[in-house]
């Protein structure tokens, strides 16, 4: 078992991560919270038909309430968020309460943003149970989203502690996988060469990923992550990095129509893109055909969904929340570990986007 402790503005606290992280959580709260009221499990319809006897077994706890959301991406809308908010009102929650956030990326970010928004704060516990999840669920940055735009509603507001047991992860389907190894490859590429040169070295397929393999990049992931969030945890600044390939992705996903494509694929074709500029702008010696083919061979799509509009793709990037003044600011390389913001002006833009669109990508 490996503990990491993330120190985020005035909040410090424990990242457990391995097989069985998840049998710590009772006698963590019966240390940290002796005077808990209640407890609200929210999680989603598959992990909860999965795991959720499990878990409420493990816990054997009084006073524990579950709120099941749609999975995926639905589980970020006004109308679940009111839901969760209603039924913890319902059941009398109070400041002594405490939500646990059982599920991935989509439920950790509505129920972060409930937990934050419910009596202006009431702490919660997340308990990832994605690949993907070891970015989403450190960190603090909770959101539901807007048809305008990606986690457009949201907040800063950091976890009372993170339960990573990597049990749960041998259920994910490949697309899952796919999604969540797109992060993986993210923090490599923003945080230095030699995690990258491992990463694609040691991953030539995402079928059969070896137990300490994957306890050993998502360890190196979460390290990356939780050293920028503890330098700038509301993104005034370098937080920004963590943003590499989504300023498209999540534009790709807006557009396309939330759930459609997952959050991770859509990030790697924005790292393609991205990677692409990257290599226009600045004198940066990288094997993009090489990373390309590395990416196809592991299942992703590397060019743009069908039927998307360039305009709309554009419109949407100004959007964005790196945005100011309406003017896109990318993340872009320098070289390996050297990650940059730049604004670019929409007209270069579309023009780089109308190329990858008509060559099918980067070739
Ligand atoms: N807050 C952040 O910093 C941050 C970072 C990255 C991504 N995100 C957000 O996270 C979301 C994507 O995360 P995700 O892919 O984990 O989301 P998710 O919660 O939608 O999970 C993906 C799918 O896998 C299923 N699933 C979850 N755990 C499973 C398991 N153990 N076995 C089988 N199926 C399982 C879910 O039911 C869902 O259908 C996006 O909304 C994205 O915007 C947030
Ligand atoms: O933690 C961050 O900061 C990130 O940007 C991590 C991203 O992987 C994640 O998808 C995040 O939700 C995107 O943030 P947003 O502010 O662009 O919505
Ligand atoms: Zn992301």
């Amino acid at each position: 078992m490996e503990t990491l402790h993330i120190s985020a503005g005035s909040k410090k606290y424990p990242v457990y991560i391995g097989i069985g992280a998840v049998n710590q959580l009772k006698s963590f709260l019966q240390e940290n919270y002796p005077k808990l009221t209640s407890v609200l499990i929210i999680t989603d319809e598959t992990v909860g038909k999965l795991y959720l006897e499990e878990f409420k077994a493990a816990l054997n706890l009084s006073e524990t309430y579950v709120k099941v959301v749609p999975a995926g991406e639905k589980a970020k809308t006004f109308e679940v968020y009111h839901e969760c908010l209603s039924y913890a009102l319902e059941k009398k929650l109070d400041r002594k309460s405490l939500i646990l956030s059982f599920g991935g990326g989509a439920v950790g970010d509505l129920a972060g943003f409930v937990a934050a928004s419910y009596m202006r704060g009431i702490p919660f516990i997340q308990i990832p149970t994605t690949i993907l999840a070891h970015d989403s669920a450190v960190g603090g940055k909770v959101a539901i989203n807007h048809a305008l735009g990606k986690n457009m509603i949201g907040a800063f507001y950091q976890p009372e502690a993170v339960f990573y047991d990597l049990k749960f992860l041998q259920s994910l389907p490949p697309a899952e996988i796919r999604s969540g190894f797109a992060e993986v490859i993210k923090h490599a590429l923003i945080s230095d060469e030699e995690f990258y040169d491992w990463l694609v070295k040691s991953v030539e397929n995402l079928n059969s990923i070896p137990n300490t393999l994957m306890t050993e990049f998502l360890t190196k992931g979460i390290k990356v992550k939780g050293a920028i969030v503890e330098q700038d945890e509301t993104e005034t600044g370098v937080r920004a990095y963590l943003n590499f390939g989504h300023t498209l992705g999540h534009a790709i996903e807006a557009e396309a129509g939330y759930g459609s494509i997952s959050h991770g694929e859509a990030v790697a074709i924005g790292m393609v893109f991205a990677l692409k500029i990257s290599m226009e702008r600045h004198s940066f010696n990288f094997n993009l055909l090489e990373f390309n083919e590395w990416l196809k061979k592991l299942g992703y799509v590397t060019e743009l969904p069908e039927g998307l509009s360039t305009h709309r793709l554009l419109a949407r990037m100004k959007q964005d929340k790196k945005s100011v003044g309406q003017k896109v600011r990318f993340v872009l390389l320098n070289k390996i570990g050297s990650p940059g913001v730049e604004e670019l002006d929409d007209a270069y833009l579309l023009n780089r986007l109308d190329a990858f669109k008509r060559q099918g990508g980067i070739a």
